[in-house]
């Protein structure tokens, strides 16, 4: 089964959370990963099963970023918040580096997520 890694910013949470709901019927036939308070939030609104990780402040960027590098994430969405400093912008930078170095799809606004999970409805 494709992994997909679901990681959303404080002030990027709710959209995530829409996002979610939107597409529960392709995203609940992927395994799903995120970090800590994301998956929380998924998990309680959504229903859904999902592995979670640390928190992104404390390595949780830098663990789904660990499972990128070994080739185990099939697509990333991390909503980011691009009008507020993060303490660990460096882990984010490594992430989506990651992404970059291997290939991986990766949408970092609501926009591109939702482009990427309409390709996977289109090849179901
Ligand atoms: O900070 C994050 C990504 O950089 C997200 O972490 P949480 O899902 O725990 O809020």
């Amino acid at each position: 089964m494709k992994t997909i890694a679901l990681i959303a910013h404080d002030r990027k949470k709710e959209e995530m959370l829409s996002l979610v709901l939107e597409n529960r019927d392709v995203l609940s036939q992927y395994d799903l990963i995120a970090t800590a308070t994301t998956g929380k939030i998924i998990k309680e609104n959504a229903e859904l099963v999902i592995t979670t990780y640390l928190s992104g402040p404390l390595g949780g960027d830098q663990q789904i970023g660990s499972r990128v590098a070994c080739q185990k994430v099939d697509m990333v969405i991390f909503l980011r918040d691009p009008l507020a400093a993060q303490p660990h912008e460096p882990d984010i930078t490594a992430l989506l580096r990651l992404c970059d170095v291997h290939n991986i799809p990766v949408a970092t606004n609501a926009s591109t997520a939702k482009l990427l999970l309409q390709s996977l409805r289109a090849k179901a």
